[in-house]
C-alpha cells in the first residue's frame, strides 16, 4: 500500500493514519469537519490535501451511522481501490450498503478491537492497534486484492489479524464490549448523586470497572441502536444474576441460620462463577499465538481465492485467528496458512477439504 485515505480523523482514524504514515504510506485526511482533519494533520498523520487519483485504499472511521453514507459517497466517486470501515458493528453497515446497491467486491468491513474512551485526533496514538485483534469480515464476494490491503493495514498497525462473520462479530462484540459498556455506566451511575465523603475513597477497582462509562454518548447510541438484540439478551442474563444476588443478599439479612446459609451459597456462586469468567478475559496482547493450531492450505494465486476460504471457515464456525501467506516465486500457487483455536483444527481440516481446497497435513 502507497496511498490511503481516511475519512473521518477521530480517535481511530488519526491513529491509523499515524500508523500508516509512520510505515511510508501516503495518507490523505478527510472529515466533514475541516478542522479535525487540519488537526490530524498538524499531528503528523498525514495531509488534509485531496488527493489527485485514486488511493489505495480509503479507510472509513465515521461514527458507525454515517459509514453507509460516506462509503456510498467515497465509491462512486471512485475515490479508492479498495474500501474499508472500520465500525464496531458490522452486520448493519453491510446490509445498509446492499440496500444501497452498491458493488460491495471493493469493500471489507472491519472493527479494531482497540479503543479508548476518548475521542477525536487529540487522543489518538501511533500504537493504539499493537498486539490487538483486529476483525476482518470478508464475504465471497471480497476481491483478494481488497482483503490483501486489509492484511496489510493491519500488519502496518501491528494488530492481530481475526476473519469472522459480520453477524458472529456482533454477537462476539454484544458480550465483549457492548453490554460491559453497558454495565459500566450503570455502576457510574451510582456516583452521581453520592456524597462527596464516598466518592473521595474511590479505588483502582471502581476506576477500572467505570472507565470506559467516560465515553461519548452520542457514539455509543450509535453502536448500541446497531446492535440491540444480542446486547439486550446478554443483559438480561446479567439482570437475572443481579436478582439472585440482591435475593442471596437479603438472605445474608435473615435471623435464620438455615437463610443465611442458602445466601452465602448464592454470593459464592456469583463470585466463583465471576473467577471463571474472568480468567478467560486474555491479556492486553491476547493469547499467545503459541496456542493456536496451524491449517495450510494450497491455494491458486487466482482472485477470490482469499475471501473464498475465508467464506467457507465462517461457515464451518470456525473463526480464523490470524492469517500468513506465503506465494511461491514464479508459481501461480500459494500456502497461506489459517492459525485457529486447537479444538477447531480439525473442524477446519475437514470442512476445506470437503469444499475442495487443498488442505497439507
Ligand atoms: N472509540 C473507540 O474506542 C472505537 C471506535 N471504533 C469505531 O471507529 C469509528 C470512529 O470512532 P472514533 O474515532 O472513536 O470517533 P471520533 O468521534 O473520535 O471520530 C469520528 C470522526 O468522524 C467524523 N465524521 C462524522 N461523520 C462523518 C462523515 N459523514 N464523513 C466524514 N467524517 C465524519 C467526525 O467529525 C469525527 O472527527 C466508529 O465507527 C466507531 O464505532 C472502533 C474501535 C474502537
Ligand atoms: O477503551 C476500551 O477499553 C475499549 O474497549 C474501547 C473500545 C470501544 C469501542 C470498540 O468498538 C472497541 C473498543
Amino acid at each position: 500500500m502507497r496511498t490511503a485515505l481516511v475519512i473521518g480523523t477521530g480517535l481511530i482514524g488519526t491513529s491509523a493514519a499515524l500508523a500508516l504514515t509512520g510505515r511510508g504510506v501516503v495518507v490523505h485526511l478527510a472529515d466533514h469537519d475541516p478542522g479535525q482533519a487540519r488537526t490530524a494533520a498538524a499531528l503528523g498523520a498525514g495531509t488534509d490535501e485531496e488527493p489527485t487519483g485514486p488511493v489505495d485504499l480509503a479507510i472509513i472511521a465515521a461514527p458507525p451511522a454515517h459509514v453507509a453514507g460516506a462509503l456510498a459517497d467515497a465509491m462512486r466517486g471512485g475515490v479508492a481501490r479498495a474500501y474499508l470501515d472500520v465500525a464496531s458493528v458490522k452486520g448493519g453497515p453491510r446490509r445498509e450498503l446492499e440496500a444501497l446497491g452498491l458493488d460491495l467486491s471493493a469493500y471489507i468491513g472491519s472493527h479494531p478491537m482497540s479503543g479508548r474512551e476518548k475521542s477525536g485526533p487529540l487522543a489518538a496514538t501511533a500504537d493504539l492497534f499493537e498486539g490487538r485483534p483486529w476483525v476482518l469480515t470478508p464475504t465471497r464476494d471480497t476481491d483478494t486484492e481488497v482483503l490483501n490491503l486489509a492484511l496489510e493495514l493491519v500488519s502496518f498497525c501491528r494488530a492481530v489479524p481475526v476473519v469472522m462473520d459480520a453477524d458472529a462479530h456482533d454477537r462476539a462484540v454484544a458480550l465483549v464490549s457492548h453490554m460491559p459498556h453497558l454495565v459500566s455506566s450503570m455502576v457510574a451511575a451510582r456516583l452521581e448523586n453520592a456524597e462527596d465523603a464516598a466518592v473521595r475513597l474511590c479505588g483502582q477497582g471502581i476506576r477500572d470497572v467505570t472507565r470506559i462509562a467516560a465515553s461519548d454518548p452520542r457514539m455509543w447510541i450509535d453502536i448500541l441502536s446497531a446492535n440491540p438484540g444480542p446486547v439486550a439478551d446478554l443483559l438480561a442474563d446479567v439482570s437475572a444474576d443481579l436478582d439472585e444476588t440482591v435475593q442471596a443478599l437479603r438472605a445474608l439479612q435473615s435471623s435464620d441460620e438455615a437463610k443465611r446459609r442458602a445466601g452465602t451459597t448464592g454470593i459464592e456462586d456469583v463470585l466463583r462463577r465471576g473467577n471463571a469468567g474472568q480468567i478467560r478475559v486474555p491479556g492486553k496482547h491476547g493469547t499467545a499465538p503459541a496456542t493456536y493450531e496451524s491449517v495450510v492450505v494450497l491455494i491458486d494465486d487466482q482472485p477470490g481465492q482469499l475471501a473464498r476460504i475465508f467464506a467457507d471457515a465462517g461457515r464451518a464456525g470456525v473463526n480464523i485467528e490470524d492469517v500468513r501467506i506465503e506465494h511461491a516465486t514464479g508459481q501461480q500457487v500459494g500456502l497461506i496458512e489459517l492459525s485457529v483455536q486447537p479444538s477447531a483444527a480439525a473442524v477446519l481440516t475437514a470442512a476445506l477439504r470437503e469444499r475442495g481446497w487443498a488442505v497439507r497435513q
